[in-house]
């Protein structure tokens, strides 16, 4: 009986391995981030943003973004914040990786990591409009355009579609709060990132030499491409 309770569990298994191959993700549902999705969505953008960062500099990292985080989403009125996050089932990560990677605690690996790891990816939208120049005398915000940032997705979920179903859900809801045009900054030495968002239907701005276009803070000799997609709001 348990050997053929045994060969039962093979077959599951292989059964199963056939049915996620390791070029297919896991099912993936992309939402709006809860409250206790903090600590992963700062470990999700710190390990993709900073990978070559090791314990204790990587911790003070993450509580760095998670304090940014929990404190940014206050927004001036009339503006929307959200960030929006591609999460893992659960019982997908908990046969597949429990114990493993997913789960390491602080200094393994030379890296400080905390979670069970159904966070796979992460985006932040607003409509702020930080980035886009002021109009008029009275420097008044724009309306109406939506900002992406902080698209990140863990290194081994990606390729897989995930950063694609996240930009869509962004887009959905930038519709959802009446934006015609969602933007976003994508830096110039990131072909794999422009190719995501080209891919999407973003296209380049040509920025006026000199004009007065405020830029992400970011190291100094980072450069920029702006990019916007006009929204169809029928
Ligand atoms: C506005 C911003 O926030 S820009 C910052 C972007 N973020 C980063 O650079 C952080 C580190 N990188 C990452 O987290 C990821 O590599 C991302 C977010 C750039 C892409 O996430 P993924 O989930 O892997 O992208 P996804 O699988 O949806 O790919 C969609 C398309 O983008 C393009 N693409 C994505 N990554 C790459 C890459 N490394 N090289 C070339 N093309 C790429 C491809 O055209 C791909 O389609 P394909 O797989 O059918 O060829």
């Amino acid at each position: 009986m348990f050997l053929s309770l045994g060969i039962g569990l093979l077959c599951r298994d292989s059964q199963v391995a056939e049915l996620f191959p390791p070029t297919v993700s896991p099912e993936i549902v992309v939402r709006e981030a809860r409250i206790e999705d903090s600590w992963e969505v700062a470990e999700t953008c710190c390990s993709s943003f900073f990978p070559g960062y090791s314990f204790p500099l990587d911790f003070v990292l993450r509580i760095d973004r998670l304090v940014a985080m929990l404190s940014g989403f206050s927004v001036p009125p009339s503006c929307r914040r959200t960030c929006l996050v591609a999460v893992t089932s659960s019982s997908f990560l908990d046969a597949f990786f429990f114990g493993s990677e997913d789960c390491k605690i602080a200094g393994q690996n030379g890296g400080f990591i905390l979670n069970k790891g159904n966070v796979a990816g992460i985006l932040t939208v607003n409509t702020v409009t930080d980035f886009l120049p002021r109009k008029g005398p009275l420097r008044r915000r724009r309306t109406r355009i939506a900002y992406m940032s902080n698209v990140a997705v863990r290194e081994r979920f990606r390729r897989k579609g995930i950063a694609k179903r996240l930009v869509a859900k962004a887009e959905a809801l930038a519709r959802t709060w009446g934006c015609c045009a969602i933007s976003l900054h994508c830096d110039l030495n990131n072909p794999g990132a422009s190719k995501l968002y080209i891919g999407q239907g973003f296209k380049c701005v040509i920025v006026p030499e000199g004009a007065n276009w405020p830029q992400p803070k970011t190291s100094p000799n980072m450069q920029f491409n702006f990019m916007m997609k006009l929204l169809n709001t029928s």
